[in-house]
């Protein structure tokens, strides 16, 4: 399953932010996608996760464009699509029950009422699925405390659980280790290399070149309102095809 944008034009107002953006998510990789401040990574993110229809130009779920098929269709795409956002945005209840949110609202009606049903019967999978993926992020101990006792870099490695529990196609992560120490960074990536394993399409936005070297399959390069490159970290970091990749990379372009 491959989640691409063909030739994407999109803004806000009268500022233009991609002036015809291509590129791809595929299965079972990692994409990291860089570029300064303001560039447009979090706009992208929005656009792959079929957030927001693009101005112009086609986004594509297994090669289905998205925004020229019936809405039902589209949702069912996006329930297939998870999204982890800079900040953890977790309610007041157990760690376990945060990581099932996900479940719960990306699963069609008649899921959830099985679902339901099955809990009140107490025959229900969903918990194992939730418990999997806060053992994947080392939270499994942590499942019946309450999510407010949590650190924040706690609380971010279950809101990467609750996207992982649903077991999504793609998962999109927009700087989810940004505000964390290095030990809570490492069980995130290895979190996103699991997922990856899985089967799983990653796209990954980020300020941490170091963080696209250790974990990127593919890095695309986003500068001046387009992916300018899109290769092999070792192509990217040491010998770009675009000179204005390096010097972006060695800090030579300020923005
Ligand atoms: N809802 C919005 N309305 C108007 N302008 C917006 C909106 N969202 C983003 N922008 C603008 O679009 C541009 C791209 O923003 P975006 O957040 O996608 O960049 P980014 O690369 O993710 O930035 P950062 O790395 O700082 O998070 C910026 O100039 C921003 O001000």
């Amino acid at each position: 399953m491959t989640l691409d944008t063909i030739d994407v034009h999109h803004g806000y107002g009268t500022e233009t932010v991609f002036d015809g953006v291509s590129l791809s998510v595929r299965r079972g990789e990692v994409l990291a996608i860089i570029g300064p401040s303001g560039v447009g990574k979090s706009t992208l993110l929005r656009l792959l996760a079929l957030f927001d229809a693009p101005d112009q130009g086609t986004v594509r779920y297994g090669g289905e464009p998205v925004w020229q098929i019936p809405e039902w269709q589209r949702l069912e795409y996006r329930r297939r699509i998870g999204m982890v956002f800079q900040e953890a945005s977790l309610f007041d209840a157990s760690v376990r029950r945060n990581a099932e949110y996900g479940l719960r609202v990306r699963q069609s009606w008649p899921d959830r009422i099985r679902h339901e049903l099955a809990t009140l019967v107490g025959r229900t999978n969903g918990t194992g699925d939730a418990i999997d993926a806060l053992d994947t992020v080392g939270l499994r101990e942590k499942a019946d405390q309450d999510a407010s006792s949590l650190s924040g870099g706690e609380a971010q490695r279950v809101a990467f659980a609750r996207a992982l529990a649903y077991e999504p196609d793609v998962l999109l992560l927009d700087e989810p280790t940004s505000d964390l120490d290095p030990r809570n960074t490492a069980v995130i990536e290895d979190a996103v290399l699991e997922a990856k394993n899985r089967g799983i399409g990653v796209g990954i936005a980020t300020h941490d070149m170091h963080q696209a070297e250790r974990i990127a399959d593919r890095v695309a390069v986003l500068l001046e309102n387009d992916v300018i490159e899109i290769g092999s970290p070792e192509t990217v970091f040491e010998n770009p095809a675009d000179e204005r990749t390096r010097k972006f990379i060695d800090g030579e372009l300020v923005y």
